[in-house]
């Protein structure tokens, strides 16, 4: 089970999530959001993250956008170090294949809705996330049926929690799981003992 923590704007949280064994860590560019983060402030912990002071960083890094021009995405990539951009805001194919010739690996967020629409035909080589409709806000994805889901590997995010990620799994069968809000004492603020339980149950 693929486990991200995302929403991550200090180091410690970012060394919590690293050692309790989970994949991803993830940083938010959306200034919008309680978790924005400039690339400088992700520079600064994906550095830190560094074995030994070098060499790759022990987890995958994903930046994660929503509705930024293309250009200002690849320079906050660049500039923040990470590996991975998420995009979460129904960008065009054209932005995700520019990211994927920068070399970087992609995730496209969709709601279930825009799955089912149709938002999984696209030939881009990206992970699938699929998400409630307005993301970050721990909000659960609603799946009337799971007929919908896909039969492809995908990641389940919105709403994740301690309480539920294992029922999640259980129920909806995804290859992965991201959260942010559920593992948050505040909006924006990383629960240490949240992290290290939910990638536990995510696991168990
Ligand atoms: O977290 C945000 O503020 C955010 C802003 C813009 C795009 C995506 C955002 N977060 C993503 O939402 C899910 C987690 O949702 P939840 O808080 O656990 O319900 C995850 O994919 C984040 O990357």
């Amino acid at each position: 089970m693929f486990v991200k923590i995302c929403g991550l704007r200090d180091l410690p949280s970012a060394r919590v999530a690293v050692d309790a064994g989970a994949d991803a860590i993830g940083f938010v560019y959306h200034p919008a959001s309680p978790r924005h983060v400039e690339p400088a402030q992700i520079r600064s912990i994906v550095d830190a993250l560094m074995v030994d002071g070098r060499g790759d960083v022990p987890v995958e890094t994903v930046l994660v956008v929503r509705g930024r021009p293309v250009e200002e995405v690849l320079r906050v990539a660049r500039e923040g170090g990470v590996r991975t951009v998420q995009f979460h805001g129904g960008e065009p194919d054209a932005d995700l294949q520019q990211a994927v010739d920068a070399g970087f690996t992609v995730m496209r967020a969709l709601s279930l809705a825009e799955y089912v629409a149709g938002g999984s035909s696209s030939t881009v080589d990206a992970r699938l996330l699929l998400d409630a409709p307005e993301p970050g806000q721990g909000r659960l994805m609603e799946v009337p049926d799971r007929a919908l889901l896909p039969r492809t590997p995908w990641i389940l995010a919105g709403g994740l929690g301690v309480g539920n990620v294992g029922a999640q799994i259980e129920n909806l069968r995804p290859d992965g799981v991201d959260v942010s809000s559920g593992v948050e004492s505040a909006r924006g603020v990383k629960d240490h003992a949240k992290i290290r339980q939910f990638v536990a149950n995510a696991r168990a």
